[in-house]
């Protein structure tokens, strides 16, 4: 039997569509989302990046082959490159200071997930960890087209969140999210079911996390 990663999507389809179909996402896409509520996702946001930054360095550490090694660092310059880079611009434009980044509390939704996905990869092999990455980099990459394809979402200057779109429908990190799923189809294909069901489990439990991730930012939750 061989399985691949659109049956780990199916297998928690409707957490799935939770995660993709959120209201903080519906509000990035037609620009009605509180500025406050993006100020506080995106603080968090920073603190979280850098926890996947080490998440990705744990990758590469427990990659056994070149490639192995080489796709771990893909996906942290991934994180570090692009994403931290426009989020820090980001941090600029909304008045967000270094200063305040540095200083700030992990809101308990950023500690879960992040914690989480590097607990698993302690304990677990190379596959349980990119299995817990997956919903982040593979998420944002169908979510952005997603709202790419809605009637109501608006682009261009008059939506303040365009450039958050923009960074997650780019080439780069598209190209990221379909080299995170080659990668897991080539793995998948040679699992039993016992250990497809394992896998299943821990993709649902970062997807869930990745829920209350834009719960906690709708809500400024601490
Ligand atoms: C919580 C969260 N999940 C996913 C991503 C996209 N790497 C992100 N920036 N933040």
């Amino acid at each position: 039997m061989s399985f691949t990663f659109n049956e780990l999507r199916h297998s928690c389809k409707d957490n799935w569509r939770v995660y993709l179909h959120h209201d903080f996402v519906r509000r990035l896409g037609d620009g009605t989302l509180a500025p406050e509520a993006f100020r506080h996702y995106l603080k968090q946001d920073y603190l979280f990046l850098i926890q996947f930054g080490r998440a990705f360095a744990l990758a590469a550490y427990k990659s056994p082959t070149l490639a192995d090694l080489r796709h771990a660092k893909a996906g942290l310059d991934a994180i570090i490159d692009l994403e931290l880079g426009l989020h820090i611009d980001y941090c600029t434009q909304w008045n967000i200071s270094e200063q305040e980044l540095n200083e700030l509390p992990e809101a308990r939704a950023t500690l879960a997930y992040t914690r989480y996905v590097l607990d698993t990869g302690n304990r677990g092999d190379l596959l349980d960890l990119h299995v817990a990455l997956a919903p982040c980099l593979v998420g944002y990459a169908e979510l952005a087209r997603w709202l790419t394809e809605q009637p109501g979402t608006v682009r261009g200057e008059s939506n303040p969140y365009e450039a958050w779109i923009a960074m997650y429908e780019s080439a780069e990190f598209q190209a990221a999210a379909r080299a995170e799923i080659a990668w897991l189809n080539e793995r998948l294909a040679d699992v039993p079911p016992s250990r497809f069901k394992q896998l299943c489990r821990i993709f649902d439990d970062a997807t869930r996390l990745e829920i209350d991730f834009w719960d906690m930012g709708l809500e400024q939750r601490m």
